[in-house]
């Protein structure tokens, strides 16, 4: 059992770490100008899910820190960035940050033991994730994983986000439900890409929202939260029957909603500005599209990818 991904305790006396087992954080050093943070997804014993922009070419695995929960620490073997991702390519073009394929795995120096709260997510395409959602094995395909869970129109999803218990002075972890824009809301939600600052120069929006990813946020039908850039690297997670599957890395969104605040206050979410504009979308790397480089990366983990 300890094996399996994707599971959590339930019940609301549950500690944080022990409703979101794979959340980690990354601590990256910066020498003469202090700690750069993003959030992360323990997929394997060994690998954590991340976003490729929360590093830069000269970070060096020494630098970097990874925290599971509020106290087990682990050193970094390696950190592997997806080869396709260049975050200057387009400044020619006038456009400063391009987020395509903004993924990167970070190996961990030593195996992380599963405990209730140490726990791997699910990962599209792997024999772990026909088992969370009850298929048969080996009859399930990637394309069914594709189907079950990126339906059609809005998919229900969330992210999880570190937020400060006003009342005990505590910081904690808080689900934030958010809405996938498939099929026809999805080019409303990826229009709203040409209102972030950045991206005055953009003239047709597929040059900076390909087809990596995954849209969500805006008010229809309700108002969605935003994701903040210390969210970068998260794991945008499709809940199914109590069981959790990993579709997409928190990317960049539109707003800041958290910019120059303090941490956003659990469950009321009142830091994170109210009112914040519908347009405030956010952008998330699509797992089904980065899979061959996943199945490389994460081949001798144990996996069985599909
Ligand atoms: C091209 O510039 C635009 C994209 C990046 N945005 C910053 C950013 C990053 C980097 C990552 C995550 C997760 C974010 N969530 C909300 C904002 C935000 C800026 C400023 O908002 C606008």
């Amino acid at each position: 059992v300890l094996s399996m991904c994707g599971l959590a305790k339930e019940h609301t006396q549950a500690r944080d770490q022990e409703k979101n087992p794979w959340h980690v954080t990354i601590s990256i050093r910066r020498p003469g100008r202090g700690f750069e943070h993003c959030k992360g997804s323990l997929v394997s014993e060994y690998y954590v899910l991340t976003a490729a922009h929360c590093f830069t070419i000269v970070d060096k695995a020494e630098e970097i820190t990874v925290t599971l929960g509020e106290n087990q620490r682990f050193e970094v073997a390696a950190v592997r960035s997806h080869p396709l991702y260049q975050i200057g390519k387009l400044k020619d073009r006038g456009i400063s940050e391009f987020y395509d394929y903004d993924v990167a795995l970070v190996k961990l120096a030593k195996k992380v033991i599963p405990s209730v709260s140490a726990r791997p997510i699910c990962l599209p395409c792997t024999a772990g994730t026909t088992r969370a959602l009850r298929k048969p094995h080996p009859q399930t395909t990637c394309r069914n994983h594709e189907e079950l869970l990126l339906t059609i129109g809005n998919v229900p999803s969330f992210f999880v986000t570190d937020c400060k218990h006003e009342d005990v002075q505590a910081k904690g972890l808080s689900r934030k439900t958010v809405k996938i824009r498939n099929s026809e809301k999805k080019i409303g939600c990826e229009a709203d890409a040409k209102k972030a600052s950045q991206y005055v120069n953009v003239t047709d929006v597929s040059q900076v929202v390909t087809e990596r990813f995954l849209c969500t946020g805006g008010a229809d039908p309700e108002v969605d939260p935003n994701t903040c850039k210390g969210d970068s690297g998260g794991p945008l997670i499709i809940p199914k029957r109590q069981r959790y599957i990993q579709v997409g890395v928190i990317s960049w969104g539109v707003v800041d909603v958290c910019r120059n605040r303090k941490l956003p206050v659990c469950e009321t979410g009142r830091n994170r500005h109210e009112g914040f504009p519908a347009h405030a979308r956010d952008f998330h790397i699509n797992l089904f599209k980065v899979l061959p480089w996943l199945r490389e990366e994460l081949r001798d983990e144990g996996l069985d990818f599909l």
